[in-house]
């Protein structure tokens, strides 16, 4: 569990975080959402220990991020595993070799041994027949998948992703956003995701906070948030001219 305690940041005067609170939960799919420039990436890097707060407290399972010296930073940062929006693979190594990277960097395991973990991963986000392929040789949806197993191979505890879905059509994003689902409820990760994407907070939105002028303007589930009046949060929803349709035909009583 992440718990974050009147989180604060700004900029040259420009306040980015003005007193957030929230809670990213374990074993469950935790998304950040909010219109462009609300501060989403800038809450993350607080998060991850790449800015640093004005203001306020960063907790990892009742461990406070500021209170941790250089040595427990650094056990904390091998239980994180990362999906960013580039998938950010090393395009001179199989895809087998991607994965097993981070067992290489943070682990004594022999090559053997990692080489089982790896292939285990890749199995479970069915490629295990392309693990002998260049990044160069699969196409879009199969690098975020190799990127995915690559950030839960250490099994970390956090697992944190920045726009899974860019890039992707419906239908892969809605495998990978299943898959980080799953690998979420099977290793009881707490997983945090920003996303733009409303199929993906339809889909897997199990906890929400929605991010507007510096403070969270709303908090609730997939379930929840096409129910309520909150004008900001149905002006982001309804940004989406599927789900515009949707609440006309709603309205209409289709
Ligand atoms: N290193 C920085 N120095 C100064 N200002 C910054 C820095 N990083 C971000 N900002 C500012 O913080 C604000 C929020 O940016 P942020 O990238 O967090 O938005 P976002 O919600 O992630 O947007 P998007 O959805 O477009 O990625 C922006 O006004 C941005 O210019």
């Amino acid at each position: 569990m992440i718990e974050i305690k009147d989180l604060h940041k700004s900029f040259n005067e420009e306040i980015i975080l003005n007193g957030i609170d929230a809670e990213f939960i374990a074993g469950k799919t935790n998304m950040i959402i909010g219109s462009s420039g609300s501060g989403k990436s800038v809450f993350l890097k607080n998060m991850l220990g790449l800015f640093k707060p004005d203001a306020g407290e960063i907790i990892y399972d009742g461990e406070r991020l500021n209170e941790m010296d250089e040595d427990r930073q650094k056990e904390l940062r091998e239980q994180m595993g990362m999906l960013f929006q580039h998938s950010a693979l090393f395009d001179s190594m199989t895809v087998e070799e991607n994965v097993m990277f981070p067992l290489r960097m943070f682990t004594k395991m022999r090559r053997k041994e990692r080489q089982e973990r790896a292939n285990d991963i890749l199995e479970r986000v069915n490629l295990i027949n392309l693990n002998k392929k260049k990044p160069s040789e699969i196409s879009g949806g199969q690098q975020k998948r190799v990127a995915l197993a690559r950030a839960v191979v250490n099994r970390p505890k956090f697992l944190f992703c920045d726009e899974p879905n860019s890039g992707l059509d419906p239908k892969t994003a809605t495998i990978i956003d299943n898959l980080i689902q799953e690998l979420t409820h099977e290793s009881n990760m707490t997983t945090v995701i920003i996303s733009h994407d409303m199929n993906s907070v339809l889909e897997i939105g199990e906890t929400i906070i929605f991010l507007k002028d510096g403070k969270i303007a709303w908090k609730g589930n997939n379930k929840q948030i096409f129910k309520t009046d909150n004008e900001s949060v149905t002006d982001f929803v309804y940004s989406s001219e599927l789900f515009r349709k949707v609440r006309i035909a709603q309205n209409k009583g289709l």
